[in-house]
């Protein structure tokens, strides 16, 4: 599902406007039709109301004016409060607002903190709330009358329904401008916006509804799909097919490379990861001291043991593993490997020579060093990389904080500038693919932030790209599938205790779920 960011919104409302010649106040009129006939269903049972409606100076609060019209009109009480000074409300806004005055609408200014506490005060019960602040022309941190106008909200105890977006929610970057609305219901208007896909400002989105405010098809289609929400719908069709008459050559090789001494739960973790994502056959390479114990370990997984350097794989390494490559269909390496200087080396070397598609994840990513240029020049390379924030600092250079700040930017400008598939790990993952598009899954939830989770990832990954998934398609279903398997784990066990082999254990369930079309796709 596309998401728009405030930009392209805006972009949108132009086209239709200035190029299609659909006049603004018509799309006005049918984002507030729109949402009043939705309110009014979703909650028939407040009928006749009080409904509150808090309407900023904006086409947000033109919105809320067309809102206010039809509720009117169909028999609700509808009490209006401006948020600003009648001057102050311009162009397709001054003119439902005008129609809405001369409709007997009761509407009060509150173009201050005095005048609106004492609205507020004077109100009698309130039903329902609608937000009607601000949407996607937020331009800066909520202050003054406005953000005490949302503390309201957020403390009237009374369901809110945010118009376009919950006021104070970025609608491009999802951070919260100061305050933000918690909705119940978010009624948007033609697409999701890429704010509401990303954390924090999902959170204050509640169930999430699109309407179609008339804005031609066309139009929307032929917007660049920058950013997309993935939906079951799309990823389904990605899974690797399952032909009756196939064997464990049918469905891949999976070579994964990992583990240390002291760090084997990660080299097994991934390992099974590729097994249980359908992987025909899956052989981990690992040092000579710890492969007894992962023989031990792991039954349906075969082991080679790899010449080591106290416990840790040893530059010699490199002639075993370029015989172990030959007859695979995909490279796993990082998991558990440890930073020693020799091990670093040989990530490297992997990297640069072997030629199978890979996914690169925890030490591997540190081996690769700060501003990895060299995967510039490594010809065909078809690399995943599955950083989480931390290891994404490492090989940018720049800090968490800013990292987490602009998760969607910080991984397009990698992919972008490195070549490569990223992943980066978080509340929300996001997938970066080389040409700048950007995939945002909604799934996943905190118990999933537990040791092993991201290990799991990349036996996912690993396995996937195993079956002749490609890079793309293996990052985005890989992704799509863990969270969805984190999320059936959640449901039974709670999210906070979860193993990351339990995760393994639910994955053919969730797999199964997906191509059989049961999945419903939540928005946020
Ligand atoms: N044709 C269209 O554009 C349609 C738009 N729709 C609705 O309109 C809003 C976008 O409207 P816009 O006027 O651009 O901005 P907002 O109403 O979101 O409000 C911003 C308003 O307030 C000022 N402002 C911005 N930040 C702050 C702040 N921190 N404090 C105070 N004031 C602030 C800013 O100058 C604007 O004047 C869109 O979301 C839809 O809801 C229609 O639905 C469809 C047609
Ligand atoms: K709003």
């Amino acid at each position: 599902m596309k998401l728009l960011t405030a930009a392209r919104m805006r972009e949108l409302d132009r086209q239709a406007i200035e190029d299609l010649g659909i006049p603004g106040v018509v799309l006005m009129e049918n984002a507030g039709r729109g949402a009043a006939e939705r309110l009014a269903r979703c909650y028939a049972e407040f009928f006749p109301g009080p409904v509150l409606i808090l309407a900023g100076k904006g086409n947000n609060g033109g919105d809320g004016y067309v809102i206010a019209r039809h509720l009117l009109n169909w028999g609700w009480q509808v009490q209006t409060l401006v948020l600003a000074e009648p001057s102050a409300i311009v162009g397709d806004a001054s003119v439902n607002l005008d129609i809405l005055t001369r409709m007997g609408g009761q509407v009060a200014f509150v173009p201050d903190e005095h005048r609106l506490l004492t609205a507020l005060d004077e109100l009698g019960a309130t039903r329902l709330v609608v937000d009607a602040l601000f949407g996607t022309g937020l331009c800066a941190p909520v202050r003054g009358h406005y953000g005490r106008a949302i503390d309201w909200i957020n403390a009237c105890g009374r369901p809110v329904v945010a118009v376009d977006i919950p006021s104070g929610v970025d609608a491009t970057h999802g951070s919260l401008l100061g305050k933000a609305v918690r909705a119940d219901l978010t009624l948007t208007f033609a697409a999701p916006k890429l704010g509401q896909a990303l954390y924090p400002g999902w959170a204050q989105v509640g169930t999430l509804e699109v309407l179609d405010i008339g804005i031609p098809a066309t139009l929307l289609a032929a917007c660049e799909e920058d950013f997309r929400l993935v939906t079951a719908a799309e990823v389904g069709p990605l899974l690797p097919a399952r032909p009756a008459t196939g064997h464990k050559g049918t469905f891949g090789h999976l070579l994964v490379v990992a583990g240390s001494r002291g760090k084997t739960g990660a080299a097994a973790l991934a390992a099974e990861g590729g097994l249980r994502m359908g992987a025909g056959l899956v052989t981990l390479g690992c040092p000579l001291s710890v492969q007894p114990a992962m023989a031990i370990k792991l039954t349906e997984v075969m082991t080679a043991s790899l010449a080591e350097v106290d416990g840790a794989l040893a530059l010699a390494a490199g002639e075993a593993l370029r015989d172990l490559w030959r007859d695979k269909e995909a490279l796993a390496v990082g998991p558990g490997l440890g930073t020693s200087e020799e091990t670093t080396e040989l990530v490297r070397k992997l990297v640069r020579e072997c030629p199978l598609p890979m996914v690169i994840d925890a030490d591997g990513l540190n081996a690769l060093g700060p501003y990895p240029s060299f995967l510039r020049d490594i010809p065909d390379l078809q690399a995943v990389l599955t950083p989480h924030p931390g290891e994404m600092s490492r090989l940018t250079g720049t800090s968490v904080a800013d990292i987490e700040a602009d998760r969607v930017g910080a991984a397009r400008r990698f992919a972008l500038d490195y070549r490569v598939t990223l992943v980066l790990k978080g509340a929300r993952t996001i997938v970066a693919l080389p040409d700048g598009r950007v995939r945002i899954t909604a799934g996943g939830n905190p118990g999933m932030a537990s040791g092993g989770m991201g290990d799991a990832l990349t036996g996912i990954i690993g396995g996937l790209l195993a079956q002749g998934l490609t890079v793309e398609s293996a990052a985005v279903l890989g992704v799509y599938l863990h969270a969805l398997a984190g999320d059936r784990l959640a449901v039974r066990q709670g999210n906070s205790g979860l193993f990351a082999s339990d995760l393994l254990r639910e994955l053919p369930a969730a797999r199964a779920a997906l191509a059989a079309g049961e999945i419903e796709d939540r928005l946020c």
